[in-house]
C-alpha cells in the first residue's frame, strides 16, 4: 500500500495471522490466489473504474453497464479465463448485468432441467456468448406462486411446436433480469397443455430478439419495468416485461429432462421427481447464501476501519478524544455482524458442499435428499439474506451522519443488496416451506422415521425436551456441546410445541396458515441452529495459522452468544436456559468483545478486498478518511459553479421579494 497508513497502530495490535485467515476466508489457497489476482485486473483497469455511478441517468448507467460487461468478456477471452476466474472477474466489476442472469440463472437452467441432446445444442451458444439468456418465470400477477402462472404452451400436433402465448395482463412476464433490453433467448416458464390437458408449469426456451439486428421476434412485447430503489444500484440491471401473442417454437425447445412430449404430445415422466423443474432456484439460492456473506463482509469492512478513524468525546486533558470502537456500545452493534460475516462464509462452504452432494446424488438417481437440500438452502437464503440487509443499514447507523453519504459505499450497497430478500423467493414464502418441512419431519417421528441431516436433532427430541443447560459460570459458554445443546432444544421445542397446536385443527392446511408466523418463528430457530452448528463443525477443523482457530473461536461464540441475547424469549419461554444462565451468558459476550477488539481490522482485513471494491472513502485500506472525504465532496457536480444554476431565476427574486417587502 502506498502512502501513510493511518491505521497501522492498528493492525501492530494483531493477535494472528492474517495471510493464513484470508485463505481460510477464501476457502483454500487456490481460491485465494485466483479471487486476489482478478481483484488487482479489475482494480488496475481503468475501464472498469465506478466513480460517478450513482450520479449517471439511468440510460447512461445502462449503457455503461454494457461498456462494462463487453470490456470484461473482451478480457475472459483476451487472457484465456477459466469459467472460475471469469465468474470472480465478473465478481469484482461488482456491477449487476444481464451477464449475471446468462451465467447464474439461464445456463444452470438448461444443465440442469434439459436433455443431453438439448445441453449439447444449446450450451456451447451460451458459453460462447452467440446468445444470450434470462430467467422468465415471475409474472405481473405471480411470483411466489410458482404453480399460478398464466403464460400457457400449448402443444400443436399438427406443426409439432409450442405456441407461447400470455392470455392476460398479469400473465406478462414481470421482472426478469437482463431481459428489459439485452437477452435474445430466456427459459419462459409456462403452463403445458397438450391434448386440451394441462401438465403443470415447465421451463422453455423461447428466442425473443433477432440475432442479426435485435429486434423483438414478432408477436413479442418487450421493454424494461423502469427504474427501481437507489441511485445506481440495480438499475444498472434492465428487469423486462414480455408478453407472447401465440409465439411458436420448436417442440425440442422444451426443458424435457424431467418429462417429455412425445410427436403426438404425449406426456411421458421421466424418474426425475417433478420438483427438479425447481432446480435452477436451489442452485442460485446456495449462491445467494455465499454472496450474503461477501456483502455483509463489505459493510462491516467499512463499519469497522471507520470506526477505528472516528473518534468522540472522552478527551479531558486536550488528548486524543477515543475511537469510536472502543464504545462497549458500537462493539455490541459492529462485532455481531463481523461475527456472522464469518459464520455466513462457513454455512455457504457447507451449502455449497450440500448443493454437490445432492446433484451427485441425482445423477445417481438417489432423490431421498432433496426436501432437506430444497428447506436448506430456502432457509438458509432468508435467513441470511434479511440478516445481511439489516446489518448494512446497520453498518450505516454504525458510521453516523457520514455513513448516509454516498461516498461512503454503504447506500448503494444497501440499495443493491436489500431486493435479495425478495428475489429468488421472498423470505417469508421461503421460512413456511422450511416450517412445512419441519412439521412434516416432526409428525413421521412417532412413525420411526429417522431424521437425518440437519433436522438429526429432532431424533433425540425426547432428550432435548427434558435436558436442563448446566451452565454455572460464564466460561461455560465457551463449550461447544453446551452451546449447541441450547440450540437444539430451542429449537427442537418450538418445533414440537407448533405440531402441537397445529394437531389442534381439523384441517392442516386451516392450522398452518393460522399459526403461520409462529412457524416461521420455528423455521428461523431451525437455520440459526444450522448456521451455529456448521461454524462449530468448522473450529474442529485442522486450521493452520498463528492465533486464526482462536480468533474464530471468538467469532463463533460471538454469533451464538449475540442471538442467544437477542432471541432470549425463546430461549427462555421455551424453558432452555434459565435467567441466571442468559446473564452469565451476556457476561461472556462482553468480554469476548473485548478479546476481538485488538484485532477487529486484522479481521476485516482477511476479507483482502481493494479499495476499488470497496467503493467507500470510509472504509479505505489507509484509514485516511478525512482529506478523501473532503476531496469527495468537491468532485459533485452541484460544486461545478460557486452559483447554482437557478439562482438568477428563483433565489435572486426570492431575495429581492423579501428586501422590498421589508422597506415597505
Ligand atoms: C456477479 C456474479 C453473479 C453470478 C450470478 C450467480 C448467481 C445469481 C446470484 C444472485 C441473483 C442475481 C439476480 C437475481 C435474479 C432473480 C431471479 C428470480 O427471482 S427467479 C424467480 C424466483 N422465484 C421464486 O423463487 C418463487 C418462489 N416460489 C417457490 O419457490 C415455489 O413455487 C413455492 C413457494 C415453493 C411453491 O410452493 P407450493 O405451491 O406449496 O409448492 P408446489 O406445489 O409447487 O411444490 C410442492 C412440493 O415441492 C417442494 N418444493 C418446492 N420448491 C422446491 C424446490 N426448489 N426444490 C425441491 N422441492 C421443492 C415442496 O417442498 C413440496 O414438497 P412436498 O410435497 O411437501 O414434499
Ligand atoms: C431485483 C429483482 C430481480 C428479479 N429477477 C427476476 C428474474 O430474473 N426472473 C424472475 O423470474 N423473477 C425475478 N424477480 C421476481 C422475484 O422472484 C419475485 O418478486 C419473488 O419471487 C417474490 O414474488 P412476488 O413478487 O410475487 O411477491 P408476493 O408473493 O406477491 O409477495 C408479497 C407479500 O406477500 C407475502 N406472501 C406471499 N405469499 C404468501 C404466503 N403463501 N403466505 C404468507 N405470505 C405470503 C410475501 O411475504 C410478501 O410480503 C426479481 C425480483 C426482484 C425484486
Amino acid at each position: 500500500m502506498k502512502g501513510v497508513d493511518h491505521l497501522a497502530h492498528e493492525r501492530n495490535k494483531t493477535e494472528f495471522d492474517v495471510d493464513a485467515m484470508k485463505i481460510v476466508w477464501a476457502g483454500s489457497r487456490h481460491a485465494f490466489e485466483l479471487s486476489d489476482r482478478m481483484a488487482r485486473l479489475v482494480a488496475s483497469d481503468p475501464a472498469f473504474q465506478k466513480d460517478g455511478r450513482i450520479r449517471l441517468g439511468r440510460k447512461e448507467l445502462f449503457k455503461n453497464t454494457l461498456r462494462k460487461a463487453a470490456h470484461a468478456w473482451k478480457r475472459i477471452l483476451e487472457l484465456h479465463l477459466t469459467e472460475e476466474e471469469a465468474g470472480w472477474l465478473r465478481n469484482f466489476v461488482d456491477e449487476p448485468s444481464f451477464t449475471d442472469l446468462h451465467w447464474g440463472m439461464f445456463v444452470p437452467a438448461i444443465k440442469g432441467q434439459g436433455t443431453d441432446e438439448q445441453q449439447q445444442k444449446w450450451l456451447p451458444l451460451a458459453y460462447k456468448m452467440q446468445i444470450i439468456g434470462s430467467y422468465a418465470q415471475t409474472e405481473l400477477g405471480h411470483g411466489s406462486n410458482v404453480q399460478g402462472l398464466e403464460t400457457t404452451a400449448t402443444f400443436d400436433p399438427e406443426t409439432d411446436e409450442f405456441v407461447i402465448h400470455s392470455p392476460t395482463l398479469t400473465s406478462s412476464k414481470w421482472w426478469p433480469g437482463g431481459l428489459g433490453k439485452v437477452s435474445t433467448h430466456a427459459i419462459v416458464y409456462a403452463r403445458l397443455i397438450t391434448n386440451g390437458q394441462e401438465h403443470g408449469v415447465h421451463g422453455f426456451i423461447v428466442q425473443l430478439r433477432s440475432l442479426d439486428d435485435h429486434m423483438p421476434i414478432p408477436g413479442i412485447t418487450i421493454g424494461d419495468i423502469g427504474m427501481k430503489f437507489g441511485n445506481g444500484a440495480y438499475n444498472t440491471m434492465d428487469n423486462g416485461v414480455l408478453t407472447f401473442d401465440h409465439i411458436r417454437i420448436p417442440r425440442n425447445q422444451m426443458l424435457m429432462r424431467v418429462l417429455q412430449v412425445t410427436r403426438e404430445g404425449k406426456c411421458v415422466k421421466s424418474n426425475v421427481p417433478r420438483q427438479l423443474i425447481y432446480g435452477t432456484m436451489v442452485f442460485v439460492r446456495q449462491t445467494i447464501v455465499a454472496d450474503a456473506s461477501t456483502a455483509l463482509a463489505r459493510a462491516v469492512c467499512i463499519a469497522t476501519r471507520y470506526s477505528a478513524v472516528r473518534r468522540q468525546f472522552g478527551s479531558q486533558d486536550g488528548g486524543m478524544e477515543t475511537q469510536v470502537i472502543d464504545y462497549k456500545t458500537q462493539q455490541s452493534r459492529l462485532f455481531p455482524l463481523l461475527a456472522s460475516a464469518y459464520a455466513f462464509r462457513f454455512v455457504g462452504e457447507w451449502l455449497k458442499w450440500l448443493y454437490t452432494d445432492v446433484t451427485q446424488r441425482l445423477q445417481a438417481n438417489d432423490f431421498s435428499i432433496l426436501p432437506e437440500a430444497h428447506a436448506c438452502t430456502a432457509g438458509l437464503k432468508s435467513l441470511t439474506t434479511t440478516a445481511t440487509a439489516d446489518a448494512i443499514e446497520e453498518c450505516r447507523k454504525l458510521c453516523g451522519g457520514h455513513g448516509y453519504l454516498c461516498a461512503s459505499g454503504l447506500p448503494e450497497l444497501f440499495a443493491v443488496y436489500v431486493p435479495a430478500c425478495t428475489y429468488e423467493g421472498d423470505n417469508v414464502v421461503l421460512l413456511l416451506q422450511v416450517a412445512r418441512f419441519l412439521m412434516k419431519t416432526v409428525s413421521q417421528l412417532g412413525s420411526g422415521k429417522k431424521p437425518v441431516g440437519t433436522t438429526a436433532y429432532l431424533g433425540r427430541v425426547q432428550d432435548l425436551l427434558q435436558c436442563c443447560c448446566d451452565v454455572q459460570t460464564a466460561e461455560d459458554w465457551l463449550k461447544p456441546s453446551v452451546v449447541l445443546e441450547a440450540f437444539e432444544a430451542r429449537s427442537a421445542r418450538m418445533c414440537v410445541a407448533r405440531a402441537q397446536n397445529l394437531s389442534k385443527f381439523e384441517n392442516p392446511e386451516d392450522g398452518f396458515a393460522e399459526l403461520s408466523a409462529d412457524l416461521v418463528e420455528a423455521s428461523v430457530a431451525h437455520c440459526q441452529l444450522i448456521v451455529v452448528s456448521k461454524f462449530i463443525d468448522k473450529l474442529q477443523q485442522d486450521i493452520p495459522g498463528k492465533g486464526v482457530n482462536r480468533q474464530l473461536q471468538n467469532l463463533c461464540y460471538i454469533y451464538a452468544l449475540n442471538l442467544l441475547h437477542k432471541y432470549l424469549g425463546d430461549f427462555l419461554s421455551t424453558g432452555c436456559i434459565t435467567p441466571k444462565q442468559a446473564s452469565l451468558a451476556n457476561d461472556q459476550l462482553r468480554s469476548l468483545y473485548s478479546q476481538i477488539r485488538p484485532n477487529a481490522i486484522a479481521l476485516v482485513d482477511a476479507f483482502n478486498y481493494t479499495d476499488h471494491y470497496l467503493g467507500s472513502v470510509l472504509g479505505r485500506y489507509d484509514g485516511n478518511v478525512y482529506p478523501k472525504l473532503y476531496e469527495e465532496a468537491w468532485k459533485d457536480p452541484l460544486n461545478d459553479s460557486v452559483v447554482p444554476d437557478g439562482y438568477h431565476e428563483y433565489i435572486h427574486p426570492m431575495l429581492k421579494q423579501q428586501l422590498r417587502n421589508a422597506r415597505l
